[in-house]
């Protein structure tokens, strides 16, 4: 996830000079941009510092990282399920600790990207902060830290469900008798279409979805399926219930 994210501010004129990376592979990552595999002896007055590792290392990372950190030490995590007071308990000296919950089309520019902090960051770094991420696609500032996990469900895990549906479709597709190739071409292309067209639209989806049935005719038939019981709808509450019930899992620790 933070290599798209990286990749996007590269595209965008990040000067790679100024990025360091630190990751135990040692893999490189792009041209120019330095790659450790143990920690620096210090950071520099004012660095960022981005926390993309996975949540269960955060008290291990914290152990070496928390000491080289300073006020001026701005802390960005898009770590899932970790809430900003286990983040300033592992890192008390920095000021500015900003959570950011990102979605992989970052990397496209195309992202969405929810962002949460807290009074002890100043306005200056969280106007940083802000900056930081608008390259990146949408960013929405959450005002109540509660519901991050379940804009985590909607936006981070988001791209699995589409990615999911998407496939889906062309496997329906399959199943009703259209080659494998060209269903699963035919689905991709009609998603992208779909949302791009939704997104220039003046009205909402779910007006659109009534202007494409003609009345009697094959969509209506279609959308009733989706639409008995809600069963669309309810599959869906479903299935971001349970992506923000494991986010509140992993706050507690399981
Ligand atoms: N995937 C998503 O769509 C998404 C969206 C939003 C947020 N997130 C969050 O992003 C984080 C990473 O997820 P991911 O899917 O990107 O996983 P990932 O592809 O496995 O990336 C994890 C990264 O952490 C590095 N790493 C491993 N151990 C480390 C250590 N001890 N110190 C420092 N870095 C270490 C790995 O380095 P090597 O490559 O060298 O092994 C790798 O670059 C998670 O906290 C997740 O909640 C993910
Ligand atoms: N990927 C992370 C996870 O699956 C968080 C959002 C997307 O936990």
């Amino acid at each position: 996830m933070a290599g798209q994210m990286l990749a996007r501010w590269l595209d965008c004129g990040l000067d790679p000079s100024r990025v360091t990376v630190l990751r135990p592979s040692g893999r490189a990552v792009a041209e120019g941009v330095a790659v450790l595999t143990d920690y620096p002896e210090k950071l520099e007055p004012g660095t960022t510092v981005l926390l993309g590792m996975k949540p269960y290392q955060l008290a291990d990372v914290a152990a070496r990282l928390a000491p080289l950190c300073r006020a001026d030490t701005a802390i960005l995590s898009i770590l899932a399920g970790t809430p900003l007071a286990s983040l300033r308990a592992q890192f008390p000296a920095p000021q500015s600790i900003v959570r950011a919950m990102p979605n992989l089309p970052v990397g496209l520019g195309e992202g969405v990207t929810a962002l949460f902090t807290d009074e002890a960051t100043p306005p200056e770094s969280r106007a940083q902060a802000g900056a930081l991420i608008e390259p990146l696609g949408l960013a929405e500032w959450i005002g109540d830290e509660a519901l991050f996990n379940a804009i985590t469900a909607l936006s981070g895990c988001g791209p699995a469900f589409l990615f999911r549906f998407v496939d889906a479709l062309a496997r329906a597709g399959e199943a009703i008798g259209i080659p494998v190739d060209q269903a699963a071409r035919m689905a991709l292309a009609t998603v992208q279409g779909s949302a791009n067209m939704a997104a220039r639209a003046r009205v909402s989806p779910a007006t659109l979805a009534d202007q494409v049935a003609s009345p009697g005719g094959m969509t209506r038939e279609g959308l009733n399926v989706l639409d008995a019981d809600e069963r669309l709808l309810t599959l869906l509450t479903d299935t971001l219930a349970a992506a923000r019930d494991r986010g509140e899992a992993m706050a507690r620790g399981a």
